[in-house]
């Protein structure tokens, strides 16, 4: 077998490297321009990678036998994520590898810019002594805004209250119980600006946080606050805080992150010793940079190893707790998937997912996500995964209904029931676990059966009647198929039934129409599990 192959495009730590270095050949490449990357990411499995390295769609497109991207740090801004969840690249972060060195930048920040720390070590070292120029403020008893109360906000308002800082924090999507445990105050985004003495950033780059700080915010601001950025770059406007720090109408900024990145020529390096420039230091001490290399190596190591990794961003609530409780039902999914595909045709309209039982506790997301695997593994065979399963069919337009029955199952452990609906019309397949993961269909079409899956299965509909199974019998052994299991399934006897046939070779064509011709069959499929 040959190894597998992991480009690291952005300088990571040594501990990184040794990890991933037990599974593949590990090639350091760092600073390679967009067609570098684009005309050699086609050769390898993996690829590792920090805020330098801008992942486009053309790299992931580029990338034919990527299985995952692994971004140590957190933000994955600089990825096309829907790109890679598209073609089924797994992509993941270290959520908290950085989180200490992040927010306590930030908080040398607000000191910084409080003791004009920056601007007086450049006058000393000029030879100067300008005490009285660099008079400060304390915090002491400050107001300090926080937008964006996650894992670094937090941090920040807990080193902050133990400075004497009183803290009010906008995060419309935390609880009021976290922020009281944080001790901060839950208030709108315009009494934020309004109130503080200090803002410091928290949040993602998204739609709704480009430019949240620009020239209309900025103008409610007190004239003497400082606003601190070790968030990401576009969530101010750049040219509107320049103009704002110029004319001194706020008190100061502190950045590390910029819209553009490395930062270049901009009106911001220009300004007074109100402004304190870093180059994207939040995440750089050796702590963290070891923490992170570490946390995402190790995951790329487990996905070569076909393991799932614990921090995926796009494929949500499957960690590996979960997928390793979860095994043999994500299996018995995917089988009944793939079966109810096939049988009800090649357009499927709709899925139904009925968790039933002792089954209908867990939770329905990694079940519906298998099921739609195996449902799409007919059309998609392995470019299909865990990744892409949600989105390929909601391309398809394949319409998902997820139900839950805690009171219907026989079987300990519970059961699943899918149900689609496509171009050969609408079929039914349940089955369940057999001690710990032999899977068992018992019922097809609603009719009771109790069948391990095999590699090749023929189902008819048929009238219970005398015959109908020895013909079935000797037309199959007049092609030289041999029958490994049979059962009959019916609800009453001498009323409508159906045989699962389990074969040991596959079926030739045109068989199907003999068969549907046999007296007494109304109709029949075949299934391929292999
Ligand atoms: N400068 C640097 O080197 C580093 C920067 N970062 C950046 O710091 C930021 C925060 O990271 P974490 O705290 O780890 O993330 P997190 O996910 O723990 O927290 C983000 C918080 O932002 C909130 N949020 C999302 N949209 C919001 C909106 N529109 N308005 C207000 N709040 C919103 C979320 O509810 C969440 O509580 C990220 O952008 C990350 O990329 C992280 C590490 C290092
Ligand atoms: O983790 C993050 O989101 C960061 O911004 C850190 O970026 P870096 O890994 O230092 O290039």
């Amino acid at each position: 077998m040959t190894m597998a192959k992991v480009l690291v495009s952005d300088p990571i730590d040594q501990a990184g490297i040794e990890i991933l270095s037990q599974v593949a050949q590990v090639d350091v490449e760092t600073k390679l321009p967009l067609e570098e990357l684009v005309k050699i990411i086609p050769e390898y499995d993996a690829l590792m990678l920090r805020s330098g390295t801008k992942v486009t769609k053309e790299v992931i497109e580029a990338g034919k036998s990527l299985k995952i991207i692994g971004r140590a740090g957190v933000g994955v801004d600089n990825i096309d994520v829907a790109a890679a969840t598209r073609q089924g690249i797994v992509v993941v972060n270290s959520p908290e590898g950085n989180t200490i060195a992040a927010a306590e930048h930030a908080l040398a920040m607000i000191l910084s810019l409080s003791r004009q720390i920056p601007a007086a070590n450049q006058s000393v070292k000029a030879g100067k002594w300008e005490r009285k120029k660099f008079i400060g403020n304390e915090v002491y008893k400050k107001t300090l805004g926080v937008v964006g109360l996650g894992k670094i906000g937090a941090h920040v308002a807990t080193v902050a209250r133990a400075m004497g800082m009183k803290l009010i924090a906008y995060d419309p999507f935390v609880s009021n119980e976290r922020a009281e445990r944080l001790h901060c105050r839950l208030v709108d985004l315009d009494l934020l600006f309004q109130e503080s003495d200090y803002i410091t950033l928290h949040i993602p780059k998204t739609t709704e946080t480009a430019n949240l700080i620009n020239a209309e915010s900025l103008a409610t601001m007190k004239p003497t606050v400082r606003i601190v950025n070790c968030a990401r770059g576009g969530i101010i406007d750049e040219s509107a805080i320049a103009e704002a720090l110029k004319e001194n109408k706020i008190g100061g900024a502190a950045l590390d992150v910029y819209a553009n990145e490395p930062l270049g020529e901009s009106p911001l390096t220009e300004l007074g010793p109100n402004t304190v420039l870093t180059p994207h230091l939040g995440a750089s001490t050796e702590e963290a940079q070891v923490n992170v290399a570490v946390d995402v190596a190790e995951q790329i190591r487990d996905v070569l190893l076909g393991l799932p990794a614990r921090s995926a961003v796009n494929i949500p609530g499957l960690n590996p707790d979960v997928m390793e409780k979860m095994r043999p039902y994500l299996s018995l999914a995917e089988t009944l998937g793939n079966m109810v595909g096939q049988l009800a045709g090649g357009r499927i309209e709709q899925l139904t997912v009925r968790l039933q039982g002792e089954l209908a506790s867990q939770d329905s997301q990694p079940i519906v996500i298998g099921a739609l695997k195996g449902l799409l593994s007919q059309a998609l065979r392995e470019r299909v995964n865990y990744v892409n399963a949600s989105i390929e069919a909601e391309e398809r337009g394949i319409r998902v209904i997820e139900t839950k029955d805690a009171s219907d199952s026989d079987y300990s452990g519970g059961s699943l029931y899918l149900e689609a609906e496509g171009s050969k019309g609408k079929h039914s397949v349940m089955g369940a676990l057999l001690g710990d993961s032999e899977i068992r269909i018992t019922n097809l079409d609603d009719f009771p059966i109790n069948v391990p899956p095999a590699g090749y299965m023929l189902f008819t509909l048929h009238r219970d009647m005398p015959g109908i199974i020895g013909n079935i019998g000797s037309l199959l052994g007049s092609y030289n198929v041999n029958i490994a299991s049979m059962q009959v399934g019916r609800k009453i006897v001498r009323g409508d039934a159906v045989m699962v046939l389990s074969l040991d070779d596959p079926l030739p064509e045109g068989i199907l129409d003999e068969i549907t011709k046999v007296s007494g069959i109304t109709d029949a499929y075949t299934v391929k599990l292999s």
